[in-house]
């Protein structure tokens, strides 16, 4: 039995929630853009023509609109269902809105039309409703002249249309600065070698180096966002943030410059380092690697799944790409150590480093990087392949390639010998003047695989 003041209650949460798209469309319409991302939460995301997420995300999205040609629009909300969820000490707190969208429009200059349907997930926090989710779906999206025909414009159309390969915004989204967690190893006074981990790993992945190398060098590890010790805010992520995250923790830990060595991810951040902080790096490794990772619009998709089921929902899929069969079976303890660090990392913090793999190309500024590069690949690495790998080796100014045959993604656990003594190599020979790469397979400018 519903009291008096529960039905209230129940009202009230609807004519707020209807004066949140109110405020919505007049915030979208006058270009508040500060009004417009205080509207959804600070996980909040908008799914329609583009996928945007976060305070950041979203403005950037709604700001970019103007750029894709979309001048100005009118909304208009109309038609509301609003499906309260069970009330929370007596309180709704959360509800699913179905509404109608008539938008005229000016795109490239051309009056349009455009009509369509909200599917919004809303929830109240600190008394105040917020979109946690706003969903458009268009059924109409044309030229005013071209007239009303349903479906003569679809959302993928629509979506299609939106400039692919439109110039970003001058002020490229970076998300905020992250204190990353690590470890520093080694022998005092000795030069620095930063270690940086793949997805779902957290800095003990290089624990058989960090033992073999702790005389020559001084070593730091570090731990991406929401991996091993490293605090996990809201994605998405960028490589160039955590490339700044990564150079931030050198300047707190007084280090100049360093060497590098990253796998998968890894490498692609001390790619980025090599790109926006060129003084930093005296050399990099860059192992089961690339310029541009595979599936670039895969990564959104499995960030969404991480985010929905956890990071349980990866680890039957991973052992296939991080390890061989021979591994698996000879080495198993090992394998079950690394596939925990998956199981024990934030589902926030892997996802967001999905998007930040997701959206990195270095591919036309490899040339840019002129550090001393040795690059690793897994002759049996089904993530980032030898052809890819070998694209950063041709691509940068001064590269090495060396392909360990038979290797699967986690190159370094799979052949830690071989790594190690890469790695030690490259970074002491370097310093010393020359050092062959063990194996006789030193290679300037990557023309030629060295097979070990
Ligand atoms: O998907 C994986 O687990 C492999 C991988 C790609 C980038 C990375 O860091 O790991």
């Amino acid at each position: 039995m519903t009291t008096a003041e529960q039905r209230l209650a129940r009202l009230e949460a609807i004519e707020e929630i209807r004066a949140l798209d109110a405020r919505y469309c007049r915030a979208l319409d006058d270009g508040d853009w500060d009004t417009l991302v205080s509207l959804f939460t600070d996980d909040g995301e908008f799914v329609g023509l583009r996928h945007a997420r976060g305070p950041v995300g979203l403005r950037r999205f709604f700001a970019g609109l103007a750029r894709e040609g979309l001048t100005s629009f009118w909304h208009h909300v109309s038609n509301l269902e609003v499906e309260l969820d069970d009330a929370v000490d007596g309180e709704p707190a959360a509800a699913r809105v179905h509404s109608l969208l008539w938008q005229p429009c000016v795109r490239d200059g051309v009056p349009h039309v455009a009509a369509g349907r909200y599917d919004d997930r809303v929830v109240r926090l600190d008394g105040e409703w917020r979109y946690r989710r706003k969903r458009v779906s268009f059924d109409y999206f044309a030229p005013l002249a071209d007239g009303w025909e349903k479906g003569l414009f679809s959302v993928d159309d629509a979506a299609a249309t939106f400039r692919t390969g439109a110039p970003e915004p001058e002020v490229e989204f970076v998300h905020a600065p992250i204190d990353l967690a690590h470890r520093i190893d080694g022998r005092e006074g000795a030069p620095v070698l930063v270690l940086g981990p793949s997805l779902g790993t957290d800095l003990h992945l290089f624990d058989e180096q960090v033992d073999a190398l702790a005389d020559d060098f001084r070593i730091v590890r570090y731990d991406l966002p929401g991996h091993g010790a490293s605090p996990a805010p809201a994605g998405p992520y960028t490589m160039a943030g955590l490339a700044r995250d990564v150079v931030a923790l050198l300047d707190r830990l007084a280090i100049g410059r360093a060497h590098y060595a990253g796998l998968s991810i890894g490498g692609a951040i001390g790619q980025q380092i090599a790109l926006d902080h060129p003084g930093r790096l005296e050399t990099l490794t860059v192992i089961a690697s690339a310029a541009r990772f595979a599936e670039p619009s895969s990564w959104p998709a499995r960030a969404q799944e991480v985010r929905a089921k956890g990071t349980a929902a990866m680890i039957t899929s991973r052992p296939g790409v991080w390890f061989t069969h021979d591994f698996v079976r000879t080495r198993n303890e090992e394998a079950v150590r690394l596939l925990r660090m998956l199981g024990a990392t934030d589902p926030e913090g892997y996802a967001g480093c999905c998007e930040a793999i997701g959206a990195f190309d270095v591919r036309r500024r490899l040339a840019e990087i002129t550090v001393p590069t040795l690059v690793i690949a897994g002759g049996a690495d089904p993530a980032t392949p030898p052809e890819m790998a070998k694209i950063v080796a041709h691509g940068v100014a001064d590269g090495r390639y060396v392909v360990i045959d038979g290797a699967a993604h986690l190159t370094n656990v799979e052949a830690p010998g071989r790594v190690t003594a890469l790695v030690r190599s490259f970074a002491s020979g370097l310093r010393g003047g020359t050092a062959p790469i063990p194996g006789g397979g030193e290679i300037r400018g990557g023309r030629r695989a060295s097979h070990s």
